[in-house]
């Protein structure tokens, strides 16, 4: 039974990561020593078997497969040889090149979950170097498929436009419902209501688009020839161009995912 230690394992995305892969059994507690700052972690309180250090190399000492996981400027802290271990990276920004030569790694995975993980919805793109060997691939697998839908890639190149394009989770979506939200509240809804109706309309509308066969673009068409009140709606944004402050919102985000954070 490998033993995975998680680096920054009190964090945001690693507690989104983690808990379903538990609650699944893909993990088991016992194989699992997570590293803090401080030494508390919250958030696992029903697996009492997990391990907290807050010795980053003590962690290693430890484990066979290493998650980094905490920001990409806190990298410079983390002094550890990782020669003989598998490392796994979910650090926006940062190459398997570069996680080499800081870490001496030889067999490294980048993986680009989002925040949706917690739900168990992320879409995980991850991305392999040589080394890694089939049955490491397919813990990889089942440990991103737990929270959401892990998804294979070749070129690391396409990891920092996935970061742009899905890594951002939420983010792009709630810009264009907050948007939302305050014009139906300048419109005369009370702020609640407004809050709930536009929550409520973007679960619907994920969930038809994730499962209806019409693609989005047919969905556009379907409206607009509709000739109703909706299609007033989409012309209006068509005119005004909605696509591209979401172009540059993406290309701005695959730059600095580029160009990295450190
Ligand atoms: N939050 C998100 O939506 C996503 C985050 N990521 C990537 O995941 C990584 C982690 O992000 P978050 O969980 O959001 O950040 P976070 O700030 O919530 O968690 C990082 C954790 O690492 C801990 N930490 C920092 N230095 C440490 C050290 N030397 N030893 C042990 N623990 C240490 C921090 O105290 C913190 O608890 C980042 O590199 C980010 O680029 C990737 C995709 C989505
Ligand atoms: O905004 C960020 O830097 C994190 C990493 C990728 C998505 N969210």
């Amino acid at each position: 039974m490998a033993t995975i230690g998680v680096i920054g394992g009190g964090g945001w995305l690693a507690g989104a990561l983690l808990h379903p892969a538990l609650e699944d059994g893909v993990i088991r507690p016992q194989q699992l020593i997570l590293s803090s700052r401080s030494g508390d972690v919250t958030g696992f309180e029903d697996w009492p078997d997990i391990a907290t250090t807050t010795d980053n190399e003590a962690l290693v000492a430890r484990a066979d497969i290493v998650v980094l996981c905490v920001r990409p400027h806190d990298l410079d802290e983390i002094d550890v040889d990782l020669a003989d271990r598998l490392l796994v990276s979910v650090v926006a920004g940062v190459s398997a090149a570069e996680l080499a030569e800081r870490y001496g790694a030889t067999r490294i995975v980048r993986a680009m979950p989002n925040a949706c993980a917690e739900y168990r919805l992320s879409f995980t793109p991850w991305f392999a170097t040589d080394g890694v060997t089939d049955d490491e691939a397919d813990f990889i697998f089942r440990f991103f498929s737990a929270s959401g839908q892990a998804h294979g890639i070749n070129e690391e190149a396409q990891l920092d436009y996935f970061t742009a394009l899905t890594g951002s989770g939420p983010a792009f979506p709630a810009l264009f419902a907050d948007a939302m939200i305050r014009h139906a509240i300048g419109a005369g809804l009370d702020p609640e209501t407004a809050d709930a109706a536009v929550r409520q309309l973007f679960l619907g509308a994920g969930v038809l688009m994730a499962q209806s066969e019409t693609p989005p673009s047919d969905l556009v068409d379907i409206f607009l020839e509709y000739r109703g009140t909706t299609a007033a709606g989409l012309s209006a944004m068509i005119e005004a161009d909605v696509a591209s402050p979401i172009f540059r919102g993406l290309s701005a985000a695959r730059e600095q995912a580029e160009e990295g954070l450190l």
